[in-house]
């Protein structure tokens, strides 16, 4: 049991709830009394405790009620403005403040580029992901890189990232990608018909990944309005994996709803579509196909890595995993990222400056040729549009982690064995402390003007630390290749000017309703 400092909520227990059960009491049977009078004595005895939590009276937060502490305002605030909500809390309380729920435990919840170079990088080996996390999204992820606690998945997949040839093959089927993507918007150009940008960008990098990741073609670009099985299975369980980050009784509920049966017919979909690519690999190296060294996709190079001197073959499960994860990690978050881009330069009150500056940028970089890695590289201002809006709306906006032994935050802040620590990166891309006065406005001219780029603890949006994002470099090129593509030929006028920054719920952030817009050829 635990003593949470006096709340407003067990104020108001003795003040309404109290009087209420002792007229109740006193106007039932002597058997219900009884039983009343146990119930109120505990709640009353108990009225600052949350049950089995250890008691934190050091640390601000919202007040809970009595047992089942914030256990009523998790369940009742509105996902959909989740991110808010913390933002509300730490203007409440500051840079860190606690929650603590029966059953899940005690919460940190933090908002601080130094707390964040501590957990994440000075002190990481302290803080592990943990069960929870490989519970929630284990039947997607498995035993792959986001799951594990360090091991083999990290050290196998940074190497990936270091053949060369890799990269130039990612590119070439960026730029191939997006050119099929462009195909698909010419016919909406200067009709004035719309198209949902965001569904587009969803198959572009679904795309992308089928060829690296797979060599195989999803064509979900050939008709986007159309579902491709393989990623409605992805999508679908990636949604209802999701919701068990916002709730504390998910099995009950996916039990309930029968969630849990198509949780498992999708992984199912997905295992099964990775595990017969995998079989016919195996076929082809016993009949020793050559594969072009400048076509290796991610399986094939997870299964040379595991057969190189001193590396250990991975098993079919491991190989599922490893591929998996990279699409878990990539697709959705560079397509979400890239919607956001294209929103934020494009709604009511945007500064026109900014489409013109990536139009002048992309003209002169590209001299009305095609992207190569190189060119991307020097679109600084495309790359400056790209991070401003991941700044604003991260495509991972929060995580957690289980704090292993005992620990000391700096500015004093006990952590006990356990205890989960939280952080929002939604809230520290808006952060005035870090950001300056017009942290919330969309300004992609400040990373062109600062001095120094801010570290990464500071700009969370790809973490921070030994498990910084690996495809950093990636997703950038993959969202510029795009980005300078469309602008290129392209203007985008929304649909709906004023569509609110909404997103939708969910392990990532997509933005809520799409991005409808309508294309016009640009005749300067
Ligand atoms: C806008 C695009 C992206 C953003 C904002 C992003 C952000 C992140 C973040 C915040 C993490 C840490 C998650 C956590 O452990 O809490 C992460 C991890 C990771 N990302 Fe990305 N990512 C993006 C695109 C990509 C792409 C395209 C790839 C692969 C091609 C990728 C590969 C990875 C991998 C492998 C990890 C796991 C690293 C580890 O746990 O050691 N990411 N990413």
């Amino acid at each position: 049991m635990s003593t949470a400092p006096t709340s407003t909520a067990t104020m108001g227990f003795t003040s309404t709830l109290l009087p209420k059960l002792l007229t109740l009491i006193s106007q039932n049977s002597n058997r219900r009394k009884l039983l009343l009078a146990i119930i109120l004595y505990t709640v009353y005895k108990y009225r600052r405790s949350v049950l089995f939590v250890r008691p934190r009276p050091d640390l601000p937060g919202p007040p809970g009620l009595p047992l089942i502490g914030n256990f009523w305002e998790m369940a009742t605030t509105p996902t959909a403005v989740f991110h808010q909500s913390q933002e509300r809390n730490f203007a409440k309380y500051g840079r860190v403040y606690t929650m603590a729920i029966p059953g899940v435990g005690r919460t940190i919840t933090v908002k601080d580029p130094e707390i964040m170079d501590h957990i994440l990088k000075t002190h990481f080996w302290n803080y592990e992901k943990g069960t929870r996390s490989k519970q929630t999204i284990g039947p997607l992820a498995g035993n792959g890189i986001f799951t594990a606690d360090g091991e083999w998945q990290r050290q196998y997949a940074s190497k990936i990232f270091t053949v060369k040839a890799f990269r130039q093959y990612t590119n070439d089927v960026f730029v191939q990608e997006a050119q099929r993507a462009i195909d698909y918007i010419e016919t909406f150009a200067d009709t004035g018909k719309v198209v949902d940008l965001q569904r587009l960008f969803y198959c572009f990098t679904l795309d992308s990944f089928g060829e690296i990741a797979f060599g195989e073609v999803f064509n979900c670009l050939g008709d986007p309005t159309k579902d491709v099985k393989f990623a409605a299975a992805f999508d679908r369980l990636n949604h209802n994996l999701s919701g068990r980050f916002f709730s504390p009784t998910y099995k009950l509920v996916e039990w309930w709803t029968g969630t849990d049966k198509l949780i498992t017919e999708d992984r199912t979909i997905i295992r099964d579509f990775a595990q017969k690519i995998i079989d016919r690999r195996r076929r082809e190296r016993q009949e020793q196909v050559k594969v072009d060294e400048g076509k290796k996709d991610l399986l094939q190079l997870f299964m040379d890595i595991g057969s190189e001197e001193g590396g250990t073959p991975l098993s079919d499960d491991m190989l599922v995993d490893s591929v998996l994860n990279f699409i878990i990690a990539g697709r959705d978050t560079t397509a979400q990222a890239l919607a956001w881009t294209f929103y934020l330069m494009h709604r009511r009150g945007a500064d026109p400056a900014i489409v013109q500056r990536m139009q002048e940028e992309t003209d002169s970089v590209l001299q009305g040729g095609l992207p190569t890695y190189e060119t991307t590289k020097q679109q600084k201002f495309a790359e400056a549009c790209f991070n401003e809006s991941i700044r604003l709306f991260p495509a991972v906006p929060r995580s957690t982690r289980i704090c292993t032994q005992d620990d000391e935050l700096p500015g004093g802040i006990k952590v006990h064995k356990g205890e989960r620590v939280n952080w929002n990166t939604y809230a520290m891309g808006r952060d005035e402390k870090i950001w300056g006065p017009d942290a919330k406005v969309y300004n992609p001219f400040r990373w062109m003007e600062m001095k120094e780029k801010p570290t990464s603890s500071k700009f969370l949006s790809f973490h921070h630390g030994p498990r910084t994002c690996l495809g950093q470099g990636f997703a950038v090129t993959e969202a510029v290749t795009l980005m300078s593509m469309f602008f290129q030929k392209y203007t985008f006028e929304l649909e709906n000017p004023d569509q609110k920054a909404n997103y939708i719920p969910s392990l990532t952030l997509p933005l809520a309703g799409g991005l409808r817009a309508r294309v016009n050829r640009r005749t300067d």
